[in-house]
């Protein structure tokens, strides 16, 4: 599933399954063409045959016959509708766990660089293209079939009156959808952006609410929200509004154009009575044919109205998807990691952040990393972790050398502590056992004594089950980085990288944490610390100092 084409966008996310349920689609929406055909052509034979006579000269076979035609039309239209939702509803679903796959496809890099309101933008606009896009045009797919056989059927009946009802409606169709068309385009490009601009809003109001009462900026917030969201609702309204023009009018001047069709047939030789058949068929043909048309208009200006939104859809599709393989086995790690004059610029940044950085890391060594803010040493731990690769120089692990193929399998030797570390809104013992589809309690209450939270969480109402909140907003700084330190004890790592994991610890907690990284040291984890503390510092092999984009020991 992937280019920015939006109709490859629309069969990417159908899939096999989806494309077999389109095909079935396709073939039952034949039916229904057959059998609007068949009620029509039904009628017209009993009309034809009844001609003149009286309530006791009813043909009943051919009675029975437009019953029965008709309520096959009615059983297909049923399954049409079932069909169809299905089709849209499972596809709308598939679209988006596309969408999700390939933001957690992304490398750390292009996330960090990424806004992430688009993924949560994605939900809105799969439920707009669900509504507005998709659903109206399978229907108006289905309509052109059913309404292909109508005609089909007044063709049979009477061709000429046919051919003059068709080209009447034909026209009409035409020229209501080049009407709306240039104003239709023009709304739909901006909407996908309007509703990231929505959700970026609204994410900007959560995560910055206590900035915003400390700057007396509530109001003003608020206001910008408004006028954002003035625009979508704006724009929204315009697009249905011109969606909802030309069903309007073709039903209007279309019931119009079958009227003076029905009049001339019954102005022709023969008079009224000769008429009659054409007449009942194409009375019928207003009732069924008027509708599928307006779905059929329907469908080709929602199309276009959500053309912003497809694209939008289409970009974020654009991506590699996830890989499906298994997990690969973790690189063998038993002697050193080694960097090897490494280079590394962020994207758009002319002056690279590290320039020619050799060093060495053993196997079972405690390395702090320091140096002034924006040195380089988050960059360089990231380097170390594989989440970025450098631009020169290269990365080795017991001498292999890092890229491409062996990035995951070496990360599987890596646990990391951020200085803010992401908490799940979930419980306690489940922020530890992080991703654990099975968490084992014992473990837990082990690495939760480990850095001196034990007591803390037995003495909550709700021990380990109780919950942290939105990013563990329910706790203190200090309490989330030992949530976090015992999240990555619950499932150690020979590498543990902590990028100041210890700033928010006070001496007590900051001992505890100490002891737990003498106890993985003494158990051969290699420790990569960024730290300032002393205390931290104090215990470390080695400090490598970052100046000037180089390394320098000490
Ligand atoms: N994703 C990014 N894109 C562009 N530049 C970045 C990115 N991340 C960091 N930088 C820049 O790279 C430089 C090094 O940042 P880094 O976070 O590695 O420094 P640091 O030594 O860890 O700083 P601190 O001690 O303040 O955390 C900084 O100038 C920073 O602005």
């Amino acid at each position: 599933m992937s280019g920015d084409n939006p109709l490859r966008l629309l069969t990417g996310a159908l899939g096999r399954e989806g494309r077999r349920r389109l095909v079935l689609l396709g073939m039952l929406t034949l039916v229904g063409g057959v059998a609007e055909f068949a009620s029509l052509a039904a009628l017209a034979a009993l009309f034809r045959d009844w001609l003149g006579g009286t309530a006791a000269d009813l043909p009943r076979t051919r009675l029975a016959l437009f019953a029965g035609a008709v309520l096959v039309a009615a059983a297909v239209r049923l399954l049409l509708l079932a069909a169809n939702q299905r089709l849209a509803f499972e596809t709308g679903h598939r679209l988006l766990v596309a969408v999700q796959r390939r933001v957690l496809a992304r490398d750390w890099q292009a996330h960090a660089e990424a806004r992430s309101s688009g993924p949560l933008a994605a939900m809105e606009l799969v439920e707009q293209w669900l509504f507005s896009g998709l659903m109206p045009v399978l229907q108006g797919a289905s309509a052109a079939v059913l309404g292909a056989g109508i005609l089909i059927g007044l063709l049979w009946v009477d061709p000429i009156a046919a051919l003059a009802a068709g080209a009447l409606l034909g026209g009409l169709f035409v020229l209501t959808t080049l009407l709306v068309r240039p104003a239709l385009h023009r709304g739909s490009d901006t909407l996908g952006h309007d509703y990231e601009a929505r959700v970026a809003a609204v994410q900007d109001h959560v995560g910055a609410l206590r900035e915003l009462i400390l700057a007396g900026a509530r109001g003003v917030a608020a206001e910008r929200f408004r006028a954002i969201d003035r625009q979508l609702a704006d724009n929204r309204t315009r697009l249905a509004i011109l969606n909802g023009v030309p069903r309007i009018l073709v039903e209007s001047l279309g019931l119009v154009a079958l009227a003076l069709v029905a009049a001339w047939v019954a102005g022709r030789p023969g008079g009224l009575a000769a008429a009659l058949p054409t007449l009942g068929a194409l009375a019928l043909g207003a009732q069924r044919l008027l509708p599928q048309l307006q779905a059929v208009s329907a469908a080709v200006n929602s199309w276009r109205a959500t053309r912003g939104v497809q694209q939008r859809l289409a970009a974020m599709l654009a991506g590699p998807d996830l890989d499906g393989t298994a997990r690969p086995t973790p690189l063998p790690f038993t002697d050193d990691i080694a960097l090897e004059d490494v280079s590394f610029a962020y994207q758009g940044r002319a002056q690279p952040v590290l320039e020619g950085v050799s060093l060495t890391i053993r196997k079972g060594e405690r390395v702090a990393l320091v140096g002034r803010s924006g040195s380089g040493k988050s960059t360089l731990a990231d380097l170390v972790m594989g989440l970025l690769a450098p631009d020169r120089g290269r990365l080795l692990v017991d001498g292999v050398a890092l890229g491409g193929g062996n990035i995951e399998a070496w990360q599987r030797n890596v646990a990391h502590v951020p200085q803010a570390p992401f908490l799940a809104d979930d419980s306690i013992a489940r922020n530890i056992a992080f991703m654990d589809d099975a968490p084992d309690y014992v473990r837990i209450v082990q690495a939760a004594r480990q850095v001196g939270l034990h007591e803390l969480i037995s003495g909550l109402p709700r021990g380990y089950e109780t919950r942290v909140g939105e990013r563990g907003q329910l706790l203190s700084g200090g309490q989330r980085q030992r949530l976090a330190l015992a999240r990555a004890l619950y499932a150690p790592a020979p590498l543990l990288v902590l990028d100041e994991a210890t700033s928010a610890l006070d001496p007590q907690s900051e001992a505890h944490v100490l002891a737990a990284l003498d106890a993985l040291q003494a158990a051969g984890t290699t420790l990569l610390l960024i730290a300032h503390r002393p205390a931290i510092l104090a215990g470390c092999d080695r400090l490598v100092r970052l100046e000037g984009g180089r390394a320098v020991e000490g």
